[in-house]
């Protein structure tokens, strides 16, 4: 059998033209495991609503961070797809979940490279439904409807793997070296509380609305298997962990809410503006929720988070970027990906 590798990410816009936003976000939230209301709802609401109204200042916001070489989340994958290849023998593609990047043909340039047996990578260390989960069902639809030869193993959420918590912590130390902040965010992507209690296997384990004393995330349950927020607070641990960081000088929140249902708390522009409040004058903040710099860090956070620190006293900001193409986390992925292909089950 021949091997290959397949990457996915979240996906961006064509262009930061409102006519390609559109087009992404409608694709993008009529998923139902990002929107998981009933079709007549999430038709409404989306189709309606949202992309009659958000386009505009979300294509705004992407003009703010595009490269000239494109998105930055699309540029930065392909980085780190590059990266990898480098460093193996397989074939390694990208792909995306939304936009014109499709699963479909990713695994159609390693079909056609003779691949039949592919390791399946969703660029997510923690589990979500909106994220990992989306990618791997509509993967195992592709592959049913158009490849049924093909074997798909994925890689599961490595959140809690030491080396990849060592990577994690080795380049935030190093992009936060000789800076004396008073205070660490790891602010993760939000997802709405909802999704914590569908997700949750136990179906009582999970209290979503815990916020900062979260007793569930700390009690052992098969829960956490799929718990997003757990696998959050986890990173968090571990870091503080691993960097020695002094209790209360970092924290975790949730950024990037979309609508008017509760979401996971603390939030994270509230928790930036209560740190300036508060008199902290220097903070860092990392993203460790996304593997690829992109709208939500470029944008949200290194652009609105900074001016709402500023505007509450606050004067230095710095933000650590995401992984991206880091050689440590370019030779941690290629290590697992021959660890797989050289046997049959691994996971991270
Ligand atoms: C990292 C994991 C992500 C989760 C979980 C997630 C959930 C989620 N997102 C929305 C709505 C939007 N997200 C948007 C952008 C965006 N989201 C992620 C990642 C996660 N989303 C990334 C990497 C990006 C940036 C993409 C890029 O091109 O750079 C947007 C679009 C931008 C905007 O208009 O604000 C929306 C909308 C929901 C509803 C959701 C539910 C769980
Ligand atoms: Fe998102
Ligand atoms: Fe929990």
């Amino acid at each position: 059998m021949k091997k290959g590798v397949l990457l996915v990410n979240l996906g961006s816009p064509d262009s930061p033209n409102p006519k390609d936003v559109k087009k992404y976000l409608g694709e993008f939230l009529m998923d139902e495991r990002v929107i998981d209301v009933p079709l007549w709802a999430r038709t409404l609401l989306v189709k309606g609503i949202i992309l009659n109204t958000r386009p505009k200042a979300s294509a705004a916001a992407y003009k703010k961070i595009w490269w000239d070489e494109g998105s930055p989340l699309i540029v930065l994958s392909e980085r780190l797809q590059n990266g990898i290849q480098k460093e193996i023998n397989v074939p390694v593609a990208l792909a995306m979940r939304y936009g014109s990047m499709t699963i479909k043909k990713g695994l159609q340039e390693l079909v056609d490279k003779g691949v039949d047996e592919v390791f399946l990578i969703p660029l997510y260390p923690q589990f979500a439904m909106a994220t990992t989960e989306t990618i791997l069902v509509l993967a195992e639809e592709i592959r049913k409807a158009n490849f049924p030869q093909i074997k798909i193993t994925d890689l599961k959420p490595f959140y809690n793997n030491p080396q990849y918590i060592e990577v994690l912590s080795n380049s935030v130390a190093r992009h936060l070296k000789g800076k004396d902040y008073e205070h660490l965010l790891f602010s993760y992507h939000g997802v709405p509380e909802r999704h914590i209690r569908k997700s949750d296997i136990t179906k009582s384990h999970c209290k979503p609305s815990d916020k900062e004393n979260c007793v569930c995330c700390k009690t052992p349950s098969p829960a956490h298997e799929f718990c997003y927020k757990h696998q959050c607070k986890e990173v968090t641990r571990l870091v503080g962990e691993k960097l020695k960081l002094e209790p209360g000088t970092f924290s975790t929140s949730f950024q990037s809410r979309l609508g008017f249902d509760p979401w996971l708390q603390p939030y994270t522009d509230r928790t930036i503006e209560r740190l300036g409040k508060e008199g902290i004058k220097k903070m860092a903040i990392v993203t460790p929720a996304f593997v690829s710099d992109c709208l939500e860090t470029l944008e949200e956070i290194a652009m609105e988070g900074e001016e709402i620190f500023h505007e509450m006293g606050g004067k230095d900001f710095t933000t650590v970027p995401c992984l991206n193409d880091d050689k440590e986390f370019v030779d941690l992925l290629s290590n697992w990906i021959n660890d797989w292909a050289t046997s049959e089950n691994v996971t991270a």
